[in-house]
């Protein structure tokens, strides 16, 4: 059996975790373990986890590394046999170091983009809250406006993408996400990407797990559509 690839993707609200995650799963086979997905699952399942996050989310909160931990670490171990790309998870020094007890990680890639291009992609950010299924309305438009592509369900704005909120939140962002970074630099994993385009940012990616993901063909699989 080949050796299983283990990464995380990091970045501000709206850096594109989504959807470079998205592009990574369909190109490289890796499972794409969405923590804002498990977090959901949890909350509409009623775990007591989940019942827990809710509390912090409905005041906007993050939920606390325990809780997030407990949550999370189970889900991996069900991946024993996979190999994922982690999104959403670590956000903190905490998280990190509990995700590294549990397994090692062969990359973290960090997107780094500019605040007035993450200011304008979340304006136009619209979610099918069911599914988390990500639209941009000029980069990525549903067929029919406002309208899911695969229900027909309403898609939503979430009212913490507004610019105003995105400040509050990008400043919380960086404060827990350098002792991250920092420490992914440490162990000589970390990958940083900075552009305006996801389509700039993701050959650069599709190369280096090219590279490192030998035992898919890699041929046409870096061009920018997924
Ligand atoms: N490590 C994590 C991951 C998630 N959450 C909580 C807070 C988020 O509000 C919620 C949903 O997570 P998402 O990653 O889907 O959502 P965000 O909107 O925060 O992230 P982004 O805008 O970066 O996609 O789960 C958390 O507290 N800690
Ligand atoms: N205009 C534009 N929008 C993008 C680009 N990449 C991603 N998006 C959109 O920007 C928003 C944020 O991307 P998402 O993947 O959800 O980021 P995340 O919050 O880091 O997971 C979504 O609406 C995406 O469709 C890009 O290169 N250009």
């Amino acid at each position: 059996m080949s050796k299983l690839f283990r990464a995380v993707i990091m970045g501000p609200p709206g850096s594109g975790k989504g959807t470079i995650s998205e592009r990574i799963a369909h190109n490289f086979g890796l499972k794409h373990l969405s923590s804002g997905d498990f977090v959901r699952e949890n909350i509409s399942a009623k775990t007591e986890a989940g019942v827990l996050a809710k509390t912090y989310i409905k005041k906007g909160l993050l939920v606390p590394d325990h809780v997030m931990t407990r949550l999370l670490l189970p889900r991996l171990v069900e991946m024993t046999k996979y190999s994922w790309l982690l999104d959403g998870f670590p956000r903190t020094l905490a998280q990190a170091e509990a995700l590294n007890s549990a397994c090692d990680l062969d990359i973290a890639i960090n997107l780094n983009i500019p605040l007035e291009t993450l200011k304008e992609r979340l304006r136009h950010r619209w979610i099918h809250p069911a599914s988390g299924r990500v639209y941009n309305m000029c980069f990525n438009p549903p067929r029919v406006q406002e309208i899911d592509d695969i229900t027909g369900e309403p898609l939503i704005q979430q009212e913490d993408d507004r610019p105003e909120a995105l400040v509050a939140r990008l400043r919380h962002y960086k404060d827990v996400a350098k002792p991250v970074i920092d420490f992914y630099k440490a162990k000589g994993i970390l990958y940083t990407y900075s552009d305006t385009e996801t389509d700039q940012i993701w050959p650069n990616i599709c190369t280096l797990l090219s590279t490192r993901i030998p035992t898919i063909q890699s041929d046409a699989r870096c061009a920018s559509t997924p």
